[in-house]
């Protein structure tokens, strides 16, 4: 558990202050005299604070930002221990939301508070909850005094952040309890801590479960982003919190977005709340320092859309939201693979607590050049500083997950930028937006700067059984993920192209959905949903090591090979041949996004991004069409090379032409092709060719390698002087290594002997797989985090 300690204690040890008799008797006087002095001023001025808080400010901007006030944080009637740690984390003046609920809340009612995104809701309640203890005279003696409730870890953990900045001169002690760690190490600390900081069902199972805890005494409750914790179904976990807590308690309520089942809850857990909604009136519901955009493109198009957006913002920080986890997964190890130019980091619910702590700190540190790729988990409240971009490539589940996902980006004081995908059958979301006072505007991308990278995939997947499981489990997910939205004006998963959605995740078949897909039947797809959800942490890492397994085992003959090939390549042409063609052309890509960002005309002209003429924005907005660019790699012969080799660039008129990324694939082209007409007169040819050739070329180029493997092998063994397996699988001096690959004599692979292979017998370079990084990961991060988790 994060804790934060007594304001004394905290300071360093020739700061501290040893108080005598005489100097301890002063300073319980003075603050005696403080608090008489608070309550009068909080009698006198805060209970007539309804009207002021529902008008826009005195000193409100206009326009901009979270609007601060002329109002400022020392003129309110609160300690001056909370006014240092204001002072010392640099908050002056007030925004609306501050001035218009924390009087009210000092005064000591209930507070249903709703405000813009990032526009600093956090200290709305964190100073009545400091302020509501320290008149108490709470001590750690007296239990708990306050919980805040957040329905993420992430949130909880930030809330915790600003709670200890801002309470670091109190002597109360508060901590921090999430799920994802050992609940015994929590027990004995719990018990005495003034606040917490907790997820709802962690907070449950303490208030269950921890001998000596109880919130029988609580002064004040904060439920922070409510209708969130009610969207993760924890209504009945929260009716058994509120159950467990006095009634006489003060209850704050906040969240961007108000309304609906929120209410319901406000209900059953205020008691004539005042109900502060400081942006009610206002014509926008986000930022007006958010420049919010939408683009309509099929699904196949999503990818190469989204990797081509990411290097052309290659050194911007962005979040990038999915709908599911496998999505995320699969979209970190491909673009960590394909590197489109900012970093990648991934964050996702089947993390560890310590791996998703880690991620979280690191974007929150990274100034830029990087983008994270997220699910709603990240969606809510987290205050990442500097975010430039939101980029939303699937359709969120309603109007409120949009403004919570845009709302990571335009925080405070800052601008922002955000994109949303849109399939054509969804395009009624963007009305949606509009009706629900979002304003978003139609772009497209422009086509020269959109690259295909369904090559790239098809290649990597074809190395990489790890990823094309992810590819697999993200493509099934997110099918899942449409079938089960509730809106089915706009989720209409029957429009999607399946075929082509898998080749553009580099599939080289449709993944099988089950047979409960075919049935149609959405219960069943809901209950496995649920069942999944339910899973313990730690039935969800035994499933994932099995699934890992299985899958290393498959791969790792397929890989054994490759390795062998890439070093007798080496060895053979000499230290120019280490850089395969493939890289060699990432790294012209990558040269000449480079130089587009060396380029980047500012902020206003985006380099990728355009607006889209009004009349096409009232049309539908026909996808880029690739038809005509659409390239076979051929060989001089006109044989294809592979199957799933398309280069295609867009020019302004539709062709491709002119950017360096055109150039190269020119090149290429001219390398590989042979003139324009020659390829034309192949081309007929060789589509009736391609699904044979491209089978066939790929089973003998694997029989050739392993044939050429096994003939260096028994050279080397016979140069050792070791006994050289006999043609009939006769005795052998070391093991064969198992293929899975198709050979020209499978009998003998599978008479290898099957005993494991010893540390020697195994590749001397052996490739990491998906999350073999984990546990120096989930080591980095508990060193990181050591102090705080301790
Ligand atoms: N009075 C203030 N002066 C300066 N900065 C402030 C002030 N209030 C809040 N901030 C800053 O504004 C940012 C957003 O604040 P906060 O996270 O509380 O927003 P929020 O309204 O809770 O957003 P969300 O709805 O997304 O949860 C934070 O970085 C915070 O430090």
């Amino acid at each position: 558990m994060a804790r934060v300690g007594h304001g004394n204690a905290k300071r360093p040890k020739a700061q501290r202050k040893k108080l005598g008799t005489h100097a301890r008797v002063d300073r319980r006087a003075a603050e005696e005299a403080e608090l008489q002095r608070l309550e009068e001023r909080i009698r006198a001025e805060c209970g007539k604070s309804r009207a002021k808080a529902k008008s826009s400010e005195d000193g409100a901007k206009a326009k901009g930002g979270p609007a601060l006030t002329g109002s400022f944080f020392k003129d309110l009637p609160i300690s001056k221990r909370t006014l240092r740690g204001l002072q010392a984390s640099k908050y002056v003046k007030m925004t609306e939301i501050q001035s218009g609920a924390i009087p009210p809340a000092l005064f000591g009612r209930d507070i249903m508070g709703e405000a813009r995104t990032g526009s600093g809701k956090t200290l709305a309640f964190l100073i009545p909850v400091l302020e509501r203890l320290y008149r108490s005279r709470w001590s750690n003696l007296d239990g708990l005094g306050a919980a805040i409730v957040s329905p993420t870890r992430e949130l909880a953990y930030q809330i915790f952040q600003v709670l200890s900045n801002i309470g670091q001169e109190h002597e109360l002690s508060a901590g921090c309890i999430v799920g994802g760690r050992s609940l015994e190490e929590e027990q004995n600390a719990v018990a005495t801590m003034s606040m917490l900081v907790a997820t709802p069902g962690r907070f449950l199972q303490h208030l269950d479960e921890s001998p000596g805890f109880e919130a029988a005494s609580l002064l004040i409750l904060v439920i922070d982003e409510a209708d969130r914790i009610l969207d993760f179904g924890f209504q009945e976990t929260m009716q058994n919190i509120l159950g467990q807590l006095p009634g006489e308690r003060q209850t704050l309520l906040f969240s961007a977005t108000l309304h609906g089942s929120v209410h319901r809850l406000g209900r059953a857990a205020l008691r004539s709340p005042e109900v502060i909604s400081v942006h009610h009136d206002a014509t926008s519901r986000t930022p007006d320092t958010l420049k919010q955009t939408y683009m309509i493109l099929p699904l196949e198009k999503k990818v190469d859309t989204l990797f081509s957006f990411l290097r052309s913002h290659s050194q911007k920080k962005i979040i990038v939201f999915v709908s599911t986890c496998k999505q995320v997964r699969f979209f970190y190890e491909a673009f960590y693979k394909l590197k489109p130019g900012p970093a990648v980091m991934e964050l996702h619910g089947r993390q560890s607590l310590t791996k998703r702590m880690l991620v979280f700190q690191q974007f929150m540190d990274r100034e830029r050049a990087v983008a994270l790729f997220c699910t709603d988990i990240a969606a809510r409240g987290v205050d990442f500083p500097a975010v430039d971009w939101v980029v939303q490539v699937d359709c969120p589940d309603g109007v409120d997950s949009y403004i919570h996902r845009v709302g990571r980006t335009a925080r405070y004081e800052s601008a922002g930028k955000s994109a949303l995908f849109l399939l054509p059958s969804e395009q009624s979301f963007a009305q949606k937006l509009s009706k629900a006072r979002v304003e978003v505007r139609a772009i497209t991308a422009k086509q020269n700067k959109v690259l295909s990278i369904q090559s790239q995939l098809a290649s990597l997947l074809a190395g990489s059984g790890d990823i094309r499981h992810l590819a697999q489990r993200a493509f099934a997910s997110y099918l899942r993920s449409v079938r089960l939205m509730k809106d089915k004006e706009i989720f209409d998963v029957q429009a999607l192209s399946k075929e082509a959605f898998a080749e553009s995740l580099g599939l080289a078949d449709v993944p099988d959905l089950g047979a409960d897909w075919e049935a149609g039947d959405d219960d069943v797809e809901r209950n496995k949903m649920k069942k999944k959800k339910n899973q313990s942490a730690l039935q969800r890492l035994k499933e994932k090591i099995k699934a890992k397994k299985k899958d290393k085992d498959k791969d790792a003959a397929k890989r054994e090979e490759e390795e062998e090939e890439e070093r007798e390549l080496t060895q053979k042409d000499g230290a120019k041949k280490k850089i395969g063609k493939w890289e060699r052309r990432q790294r012209r890509i990558a040269a000449a996004g480079k130089v587009a960002e060396d380029d980047d005309p500012g902020e206003e002209e985006d380099d990728f991004l355009k607006p889209v003429a009004q009349e096409a924005h009232e049309a539908p907005i026909a996808p880029p069409s690739v038809s005509g660019n659409k390239k076979i790699k051929l060989r001089k012969d006109g044989s294809a090379v592979q199957a799933a080799g398309k280069h295609v660039f867009f020019g302004k008129d539709g062709t491709r032409k002119t950017s360096q990324l055109a150039q190269l694939a020119e090149e290429l082209r001219s390398e590989e092709f042979g003139p324009e007409g020659d390829r034309a007169s192949f081309l007929e040819q060789v589509a009736r060719d391609l699904a044979t050739r491209d089978s066939s070329d790929a089973q003998v180029s694997r029989a050739r390698i392993h044939e050429k493997h096994q003939k260096k092998r028994r050279k080397e063994r016979s140069q050792r002087g070791a006994k050289i397996p006999d043609e009939d699988g006769g005795e052998r001096g070391e093991r064969s290594s198992p293929s899975r690959s198709p050979s020209p004599k499978p009998k003998k692979l599978k008479e290898a002997p099957k005993s494991k292979p010893t540390e020697a017998e195994r590749p001397a370079v052996q490739r990491s797989s998906v999350g073999d990084d984990l546990g120096d990961l989930e080591k980095q991060a508990l060193s990181k985090l050591g102090g705080l988790f301790s």
